[in-house]
């Protein structure tokens, strides 16, 4: 309870002071309207409304000058600000200001005079941001992913061509899983892979690494055993934001890959108890890496919500899920905790429902890259020799690969 009515009263704050601006001042003030063909505006008390194509939008007043995209302002060439923020009056108006069919034109108290694209307005203001389209992803089941026969990239085209890499990326992003097929079975081909697509996260595990059920680290992830579904590193700040997996050797029985996403499991707790998606993307919790091998001390902590949302849209962007690695939960008081092991069961249900599953055996040569951010991965037991290569990658380089070519990310 105390947790909703905290965010109540965040949302009433926000209503309260917009209702403030607008009612109290206004009567007092004098305002400016003005119409073109496709546009007008108003400068109210606390900011300027602007309707265009469609769209009401407000502009706080320190938000436009600091916006100011002239040449004093605003490198071009390097797309930084030059503008010193802190200098602006944080009651500054413009003194005058019109529009023409493209622009919105201010004068500032100092004589300076900003021109604004009313397009870029448009893109940029609170309201174009909070209705535009989140990041296009087809949330799936096992079902929907088989049907959708995603083709795997070719080693071969992926390694010489970019348009192969940029159909490769544009699966990777729908989905947040794709598959390399053709590879040689080695990890410096593995290693040659990931570089067409990003840089290599290296961590405490190293930076390719080549791993076997051999105990050679304090985890489970080195022996035989069953893993259930989870996202990795969760006990990173910044989980690492892709995995790429190639199972150079298996000579044995079992050890299937278990994929869930994560996403599609979330969405189905918004549809359904909106109450539990917000404790899951609001209550904060550990994670906790602890090594104590004699060749390898580590420990890492990581805090953050189950859930990551974007405050704007409620767009999930990243998924922390690791029960193994989940740490003491001391951020919350006892009523939220209890409320938030509910909400925690349902997303469980939800990640473990048999048609959410999808099961697949990593062979030689099919190299696989996970969005660690949204897919959830787990293996089933094996039993005899099984090697596995890989590596982990920096998000935002992943996706600045992806905007390069030209795709959405
Ligand atoms: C992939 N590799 C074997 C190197 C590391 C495995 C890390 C396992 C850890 N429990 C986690 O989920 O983060
Ligand atoms: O052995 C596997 O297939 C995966 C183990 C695992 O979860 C990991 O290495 O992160
Ligand atoms: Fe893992």
């Amino acid at each position: 309870m105390a947790l909703i009515r905290m965010l109540a009263r965040y949302v009433h704050l926000n209503q309260g002071l917009k209702c403030l601006g607008a009612s109290s001042q206004s009567k007092r003030l004098q305002h400016t309207a003005t119409h073109s063909s496709s546009c007008n505006y108003q400068l109210l008390p606390d900011c300027l409304e602007l309707n265009y194509g469609g769209l009401v939008m407000h502009f706080d007043y320190v938000w436009l000058r600091d916006h100011c995209r002239s040449a004093s302002c605003y490198n071009s060439k390097t797309n930084q600000r030059n503008l010193d923020t802190a200098s602006i009056d944080l009651n500054i108006r413009p003194l005058k200001s019109r529009v023409d069919e493209n622009n919105l034109f201010l004068t500032w108290p100092d004589g300076h005079m900003t021109r604004y694209n009313l397009t870029w307005l448009a893109q940029n203001s609170y309201e174009g941001q909070k209705r535009s389209a989140m990041q296009p992803r087809i949330l799936w089941n096992a079902d929907i992913y088989s049907s959708a026969k995603v083709p795997s990239a070719s080693w071969d085209k992926f390694m010489s061509c970019d348009e192969e890499l940029k159909n490769f990326l544009s699966n990777f992003l729908l989905y947040g899983i794709a598959f390399v097929e053709g590879a040689p079975p080695t990890l410096e081909a593995t290693e040659t892979a990931t570089q067409r697509v990003s840089l290599i996260r290296e961590t405490m595990y190293g930076r390719m690494w080549n791993f076997t059920s051999d105990f050679s680290r304090g985890d489970t992830a080195y022996t035989k055993l069953a893993l259930d579904r989870h996202t990795d590193t969760s006990y990173f700040q910044e989980p690492c934001g892709i995995q790429v997996f190639h199972c150079l050797r298996h000579e044995g029985t079992g050890g299937r890959t278990l994929l869930v996403d994560g996403f599609h499991a979330a969405d189905a707790v918004l549809q359904r108890t909106p109450e539990n998606f917000e404790l899951l993307s609001h209550v904060p919790i550990k994670h906790e890496y602890v090594e104590n091998l004699s060749e390898h001390r580590n420990h890492m902590i990581g805090i953050g919500p189950v859930l990551n949302v974007y405050p704007w849209n409620n767009e999930v962007y990243m998924i922390r899920y690791n029960n193994y690695d989940r740490s003491v939960i001391n951020t919350v008081p006892h009523d939220v905790v209890r409320r938030w092991y509910t909400a925690h069961r349902q997303l469980s249900a939800e990640l473990r429902r048999p048609d959410n599953e999808l099961w697949v055996k990593l062979k030689p040569g099919k190299v696989l890259f996970i969005d660690n951010w949204r897919v959830l991965h787990g293996r089933e037991s094996f039993t005899g020799l099984r090697q596995l290569c890989g590596c982990y990658l920096t998000r935002d380089d992943v996706l600045n690969t992806a905007r390069s070519l030209g795709l959405q990310a």
